[in-house]
């Protein structure tokens, strides 16, 4: 079995990317964002307060011959930045890109945050970190890729996300028309949860490559790339007029300033995120300062490896024994 389904950013800064998905009998059809950073598959549905739904697409349990109540589980969630929800569970047919799970818990949520309700292109959210950090109590539910896993042609799931444009999401397969010259795979460490690997190192513009090993987590959910001050203050000490702002939480400049690139490696490969994904938004629709798509993880306690630097790469996120993380160029 495969299956394949595009990535479509939602706004004009690739703040989020959403996936069509089907839910239940007849199929009700949502825009989910494929977080590998998290592991709840919880949607916008009938339960969720009206006052909390603006304009996002719902799941109705009540419409699908095919739903069954989880009774007594419930779930709630909390994001690194600060958003959440928490509901009930049923368990529904579930499909992306052609790819069916029968009986896949499906989170309803009774409360989400406000920055959920104000996201009105997102309906919810597909966790495929690891099955270990799913939040339903009192028994955890599996991913979507861990049910589906049995009857895939391969252990894999592919993340290509593109600059302001359509990428896609493949399960069970490699296609070797996304990505150019090989695929350099590096060890995960799987607990607690997250896509943890490291990074053999960086560089700055045509600066010489620092190797250094740096852990983080490969994230699809999160926008940016947060790195250790250290690194991020070498970055922006080359850009004209950059500075790390308190009022707008983290490192702003000109947006006519000519930023450099950056370059992380992945074992002896090396990746190169362009400029313009670093000059990541003006912060008000007519300001000429701009807010960088790198920024630091001093205040998170973990690196993450978000959209900003995902796009720069073909992902292959392997659930092989030991699982496992591939980079390719595009
Ligand atoms: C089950 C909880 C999931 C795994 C949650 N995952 C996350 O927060 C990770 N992914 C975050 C999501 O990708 C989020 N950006 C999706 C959008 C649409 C809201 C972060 C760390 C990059 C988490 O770790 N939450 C922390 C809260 C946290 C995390 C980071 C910093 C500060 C606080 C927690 O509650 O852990 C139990």
């Amino acid at each position: 079995d495969k299956g394949s389904a595009a990535a479509i950013p939602i706004n004009e800064v690739d703040i989020a990317y959403v996936t069509p998905v089907t839910i239940g009998t007849p199929p009700q059809t949502l825009m989910l964002d494929l977080d590998t950073g998290s592991s709840d598959l919880w949607v916008f549905s009938s339960l969720t307060p009206s006052t909390q739904v603006r304009g996002q697409e719902i799941y109705t349990p009540t419409k699908s011959s095919t739903s069954k109540l989880l009774s007594g589980h419930t779930w709630s969630i909390r994001y690194g930045d600060g958003s959440g929800s928490r509901g009930s569970v049923y368990t529904d047919n579930f499909t992306i890109g052609g790819l069916e799970v029968r009986s896949q818990a499906v989170q309803t949520a009774l409360e989400v945050s406000s920055s959920f309700t104000q996201e009105q292109s997102l309906d919810g959210l597909v966790g495929l970190g690891f099955s270990t950090l799913n939040t339903v109590r009192p028994s955890s539910q599996l991913t979507f890729f861990d049910n589906a896993r049995p009857n895939l042609d391969e252990e894999v799931f592919t993340a290509d996300l593109k600059y302001h444009a359509t990428g896609s999401y493949d399960f069970g397969f490699i296609d070797s028309k996304k990505y150019t010259g090989n695929i350099t795979y590096t060890a995960v460490q799987q607990s607690p949860g997250y896509w943890t690997h490291s990074l053999s190192g960086y560089s700055v513009g045509s600066g010489a490559f620092q190797a250094s090993q740096i852990s983080g987590i490969s994230d699809t959910g999160t926008t940016l790339l947060y790195l250790p001050t250290a690194i991020v203050t070498a970055y922006y000490r080359q850009v004209q007029g950059a500075q790390n702002s308190q009022y707008y939480g983290g490192y702003v400049f000109p947006c006519s300033s000519t930023l450099p690139t950056f370059t992380f490696g992945i074992e002896g490969a090396r990746f190169t995120i362009p400029a313009s994904y670093i000059n990541y938004t003006r912060i008000s629709p007519t300001s000429t300062t701009c807010y960088g798509g790198l920024q630091s993880s001093s205040g998170l306690g973990i690196n993450i490896f978000g959209d900003v630097a995902l796009k720069a790469a073909f992902v292959v996120f392997s659930g092989t024994n030991p699982p496992r993380i591939g980079f390719a160029t595009k």
